[in-house]
């Protein structure tokens, strides 16, 4: 199990005896990000975070975290609810802090799902994973005091050790099939992805090709991205990575479930 503080506000509720996650929403949707975009998928969004990026646009997983212990089962069954979706993405909050994400993950593929998890590259995990959407996350994320949305930066220097790991990020890419999907916040980070790119190859034994690493605008709402997204596209463009969209923010905006 995690660290305790990091989950310590998800309710004075002990986990179950059986395996179980702190969940804090199932919903179904259109993958809005990476190489599978526009895919109807169930997201299963995990309470818990080990970094604290200063724009998480998952507020209630990470600064704040709630949510309820769901036994896999109670979450395979909500998932089943869905009929459509033939794709799972596991996401939160850092959905790799939990061991139990592997039981969750071999339920969902014994049962046929194509699954991808969404996780910030810091913590590695042998599981059926069939993308693996790692997010590297870089200085801009960092809290400082300026940009915490919750104190005066107490969370910078945690935060800041523990973004990257590069073994850990080569392990995933190794394993799995994966993309790399940075948030570019302008120009500025365009050096530190090239360096953290370059690192992955050098620690990895798989090739990671230009177009597995993604550049997605920063934007947590249709304004923030209509600010940002020409000049991120542009960039992929001179640097020859790829541009991912935000297509459920573009469809449905911060709308709640979606
Ligand atoms: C909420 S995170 C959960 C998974 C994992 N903790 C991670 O960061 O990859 C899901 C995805 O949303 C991205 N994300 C979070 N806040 C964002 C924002 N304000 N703008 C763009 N992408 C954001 C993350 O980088 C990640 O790719
Ligand atoms: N539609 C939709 N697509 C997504 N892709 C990754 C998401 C995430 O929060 O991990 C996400 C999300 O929150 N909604
Ligand atoms: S790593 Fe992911 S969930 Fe955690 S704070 Fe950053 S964006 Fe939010
Ligand atoms: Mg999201």
């Amino acid at each position: 199990m995690p660290v305790a503080s990091d989950i310590a506000d998800i309710g004075s509720d002990a986990p179950p005896d059986a395996a179980a996650l702190p969940v804090n929403e199932v919903f179904y949707s259109l993958q809005g990000e990476g190489t599978l975009a526009g895919t109807p998928s169930v997201f299963v969004r995990i309470s818990g975070c080990n970094l604290r990026c200063w724009f998480c646009d998952s507020y209630h997983t990470s600064w704040e975290p709630t949510g309820a212990w769901l036994s896999i089962d109670e979450i395979v069954d909500e998932v089943a609810s869905f009929e459509a979706a033939e794709h799972v993405v596991l996401t939160g909050g850092e959905p790799m802090m939990y061991e139990e994400s592997v039981g969750l993950l071999d339920e969902l593929a014994e049962q046929g799902y194509h699954t991808t998890v969404e996780t910030n590259g810091t913590i590695y995990r042998d599981a059926q994973i069939d993308l693996a959407s790692i997010s590297p996350k870089l200085t801009s994320s960092t809290p400082t005091a300026e940009r915490d949305p919750k104190g005066e930066g107490e969370w910078a220097e945690r935060h800041e050790q523990r973004r990257i790991d590069v073994d850990a990020l080569a392990d995933l890419v190794d394993a799995y099939e994966s993309q790399l999907k940075f948030v570019v916040t302008g120009v500025d980070d365009m050096p530190e992805i090239e360096d953290v790119v370059e690192q992955v190859r050098a620690a990895a034994e798989t090739t990671v090709s230009n177009d597995e690493v993604l550049l997605m605008p920063e934007g947590m709402t249709r304004e923030a991205l209509d600010a940002r997204r020409n000049a991120v596209a542009e960039l992929a463009m001179e640097y020859g990575y790829r541009y991912t969209p935000r297509l459920h923010v573009d469809l449905w905006n911060d709308a709640p479930g979606t």
